[in-house]
């Protein structure tokens, strides 16, 4: 079972999940680095105005304008393409080509102190084959959390986390002799042996069985509840837009939608999210036709 107990503070986060800051060709400004800043005081985890992300000859994020609160679970949900990998890149520091506003946890994306406060999980498992799944764990474990004086709470540490992820039973099973689920778990685990403040997932869920869905949106709940911890959700499965507190709807690039999804559904009409977004999609659609025809 998925052990969904209140967990204690946990030492900082992996570096083997956390954003890498590319830097270089990003001109992304800050509005809480002022101290005059409104959110200065008790920034939310994201922030993000006129943010655009080019990426090869196409601009794949264009003008998004949206905050996400923290100790919340927000949900990023689009289709396949429409940009909420290359959005969560943005966040956690590792896209090139960033232009706009982007704080987050009150610093401009990438920066150097948000490297231990952020946990990411890829889409594409980090996990080494050759090892098996407490192995891997011992590994990022050390990393964060070295000395030999550590051993015995790196030690807690690894078998709490096997546990999050309801991976007890396979926690000696090589990584490369896991399923694809499995591998993804493997690399939910390594972020939650820190205390992150912001967890960053993409696409946790893919592939995964209805129950095990089910048990991972609770242990996300814990998580959210338990240590104040935002979650920032990514999906194309519009079910799981029920189980967030909030949701930013994309498509093509653009932002539809950031609001509840109670909320949402109200001003829809709508019973579901799913045909909330689809109202939206007609609207949106409407209004470039409308903008076409009066040029
Ligand atoms: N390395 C790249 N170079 C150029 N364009 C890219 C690159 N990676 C992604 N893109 C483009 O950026 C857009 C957004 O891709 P992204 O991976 O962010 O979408 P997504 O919503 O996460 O999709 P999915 O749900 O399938 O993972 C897509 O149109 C994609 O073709």
């Amino acid at each position: 079972m998925m052990n969904n107990a209140p967990d204690p503070p946990r030492p900082g986060t992996p570096t083997g999940t956390t954003g890498t800051p590319t830097g270089t060709t990003n001109t992304v400004t800050s509005t809480t680095t002022e101290p005059t800043a409104t959110h200065t005081k008790n920034p939310p985890a994201v922030h993000a105005e006129d943010l655009t992300v080019t990426r090869g000859p196409r601009k794949v994020l264009r003008n998004l304008a949206f905050t996400v609160p923290r100790g919340q679970i927000t949900g990023l949900l689009g289709p396949s393409g429409c940009g909420k990998s290359t959005l969560m890149r943005a966040i956690v520091g590792t896209q090139a080509k960033v232009t706009g506003t982007l704080d987050v946890l009150g610093h401009p994306a990438g920066h150097p102190t948000l490297r231990t406060r952020i946990g990411y999980v890829t889409q594409a498992p980090s996990v080494y084959d050759d090892l098996t799944v407490r192995q891997n764990l011992d590994y990022f474990a050390a990393i964060l959390d070295p000395g030999r004086p550590a051993a015995d709470r790196r030690h807690d540490n690894v078998t709490r986390a096997i546990a999050d992820v309801d991976l007890t039973t396979h926690a000696d099973a090589l990584a490369g002799n896991l399923s694809g689920g499995q591998r993804s778990r493997v690399s939910l685990a390594v972020a939650l042996l820190g205390t992150p403040e912001l967890l960053v997932l993409d696409e946790p869920t893919v592939g995964l069985d209805p129950v095990l869905r089910r048990d991972l949106w609770t242990l996300f709940h814990d998580i959210a509840a338990s240590r104040g911890a935002t979650l920032l959700v990514s999906s194309h499965v519009m079910d799981e837009a029920e189980r967030c507190h909030r949701l930013l709807l994309m498509r093509e690039g653009e932002l539809l939608a950031d609001d509840t999804p109670e909320a949402l559904r109200t001003r829809t009409g709508a019973d579901t999210v799913e045909e909330a977004f689809l109202h939206l999609v007609d609207e949106a659609k409407a209004a470039a036709r409308t903008k076409e025809t009066t040029r």
